[in-house]
């Protein structure tokens, strides 16, 4: 990516430091109503949408064998596409969550709550 790109996006996210599940959400409606995709944005196509990207994801890990954690051998090109690929499932699993009614950010915690009944940890 040309150097003047890449500096806007810097600007652009240095302007949210420590983002939220809710920011993300509205910035992604905004997206699609700009450009008239709330039409493409209903529950089968956002399904299908985070799984097309889970498999582009996945494509990321094949073939390399076990990964070292932190990455430590891959080229920074590698690890930026990587990022990509998290993002794109992320943003994807927070519209289909929201064309659905359903609060990720809540429905998480919640989870997390269940996970520790479900599963607790060992007395010391
Ligand atoms: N109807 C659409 C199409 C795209 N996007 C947004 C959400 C994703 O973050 C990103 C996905 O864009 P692409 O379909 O171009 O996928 P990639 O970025 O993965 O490109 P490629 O498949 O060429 O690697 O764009 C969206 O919100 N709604």
């Amino acid at each position: 990516m040309e150097g003047e790109k890449q500096e806007a996006i810097e600007k652009e996210v240095a302007k949210v430091p420590d983002v939220s599940l809710k920011e993300l959400s509205r910035k992604l409606e905004e997206f699609a109503l700009e450009r008239d995709w709330m039409q493409f944005h209903s529950p089968r196509n956002l399904l299908l949408a985070v799984v097309g990207e889970v498999g582009e994801l996945a494509e990321i890990f094949m073939w390399r064998g076990e990964v070292a954690k932190g990455l430590p051998n891959w080229e920074e090109s590698d690890k930026e596409h990587l990022g990509e690929e998290l993002s794109d499932v992320l943003l994807y699993l927070i519209r289909l969550s929201d064309i659905c009614g359903v609060d990720l950010g809540e429905a998480a915690l919640k989870k997390i709550v269940k996970n520790a009944i479900k599963y607790p940890a060992k007395a010391t």
